[in-house]
């Protein structure tokens, strides 16, 4: 009778400890532009018992002021180098917002001068301190920095690519937003999967695959897909030198944060359009949609249809992103052989906004 009360009730321990599992989320770069409104989204996700904000700038007053907003879980600040480890800690998302944004006139592949490092630490830092994170970079240049990430885990032999993303939500964001404007729906209402990279070019939108359909004759696609894929310009040159996108990419991560998040809750068939180690195409890396379980990728959806635009255009992106991954893998390779700076990539031929 003993046994079995005291098993009855070791039973609902186990039970409740499954229940109150504890989900932490660490945002580097949590004091930029991006990380602080992302950070105060992350407050509205459900779930969240610790959010850890990391950045090189003091995070004291900003994890204090978040701490205040009236929802459950800890905000706890972390400052400098010394603490990225501690901030990543057991993570269950870090969540990379950390670098250097474009100024008019750059492209972003001139970014992994200053930024090929963010991907070095931060990947060190959960090889060490969190191995089994799901880990996503907000950080440009995407198309690189995701390689340069993958080789540094690699490294440290804790690369896992279900658990590795570059984030691309904010270009099927945008998608949803003109084409939702374009047909007179809200862009709720709008379902377009978005491949290839996150750099002109090679961001493609699949409008023929858009949901509902969106019927225009190929100049007007053709206009809009070149609105989608210079999207980002066009915030760079309208902010003039204060920086690209930090708002929408805020709600655009907080968005696929949440996604990961209810992923690991045990929600199925939640589908997002991330940059990922892939074998879908020639590409080692390559967004495309993603059904998301509680180990990160849980299925790569097969590549969506496409019309003979896009066929070409898929065609013309994939030799940039090779190119591209090459570059990150250099840089990791690089950095890990022991020299004090990796190389800046070259002016490349191929290369995109
Ligand atoms: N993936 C996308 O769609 C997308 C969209 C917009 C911006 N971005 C990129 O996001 C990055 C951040 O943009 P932002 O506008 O927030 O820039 P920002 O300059 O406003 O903020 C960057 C923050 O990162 C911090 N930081 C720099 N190095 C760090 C390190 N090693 N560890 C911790 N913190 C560090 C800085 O102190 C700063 O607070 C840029 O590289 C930008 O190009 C990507
Ligand atoms: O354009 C940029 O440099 C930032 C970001 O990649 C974007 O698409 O807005």
């Amino acid at each position: 009778m003993f046994l079995l009360t005291s098993l009855k009730s070791q039973t609902k321990v186990a039970a409740w400890r499954v229940v109150v599992r504890t989900l932490k989320v660490a945002v580097v770069g949590a004091g930029g532009g991006i990380g602080q409104p992302l950070s105060l989204l992350l407050r509205r996700c459900p779930g969240i018992d610790e959010l850890a904000l990391h950045d090189l700038t003091e995070m004291k007053g900003i994890a204090a002021d978040l701490s205040h907003v009236s929802q459950t879980g800890n905000v706890v600040g972390f400052t400098g180098e010394q603490e990225l480890e501690p901030a990543v800690s057991g993570a269950d998302v870090v969540v990379v917002a950390a670098g250097m944004p474009r100024l008019p006139g750059m492209q972003r592949d001139h970014l992994m001068a200053a930024n090929g490092n963010v991907a070095v630490k931060v990947a060190t830092a959960v090889s060490n301190a969190s191995p089994g994170a799901l880990l996503a970079f907000i950080t440009n240049p995407v198309n690189m920095i995701v390689p340069t990430a993958a080789e540094v885990l690699r490294a440290h032999g804790t690369f896992d690519p279900r658990r590795l993303f570059g984030i691309t939500t904010l270009d099927v964001v945008r998608s949803k937003k003109f084409i939702g404007d374009s047909m007179n729906i809200s862009p709720d209402e709008v379902n377009i999967p978005v491949i290839g990279g996150h750099a002109g070019i090679t961001i493609l939108p699949l409008i023929s695959q858009c949901q509902p359909r969106y019927r225009r004759d190929l100049q007007e696609i053709q206009k809009l897909t070149n609105r989608i894929q210079e999207a980002g310009t066009e915030v760079v040159n309208a902010k003039a030198g204060k920086g690209s996108a930090t708002l929408s990419m805020a709600y655009a991560a907080a968005t696929f944060v949440d996604s990961l998040l209810r992923a690991i809750g045990g929600q199925e068939e939640l589908v997002e359009c991330a940059f990922v180690a892939s074998e879908l195409t020639d590409a080692p890396f390559f967004a495309s949609p993603l059904n998301l379980g509680k180990d990160g990728i849980k299925r790569y959806m097969p590549l969506p249809q496409m019309s003979d635009y896009e066929k070409e255009a898929l065609e013309k992106l994939l030799p940039i992103l090779r190119q591209n991954a090459d570059e990150g893998v250099n840089f990791a390779r690089t950095f890990l052989s022991g020299q004090s700076r990796a190389p800046v990539p070259a002016a490349l031929p191929l290369t995109t906004n």
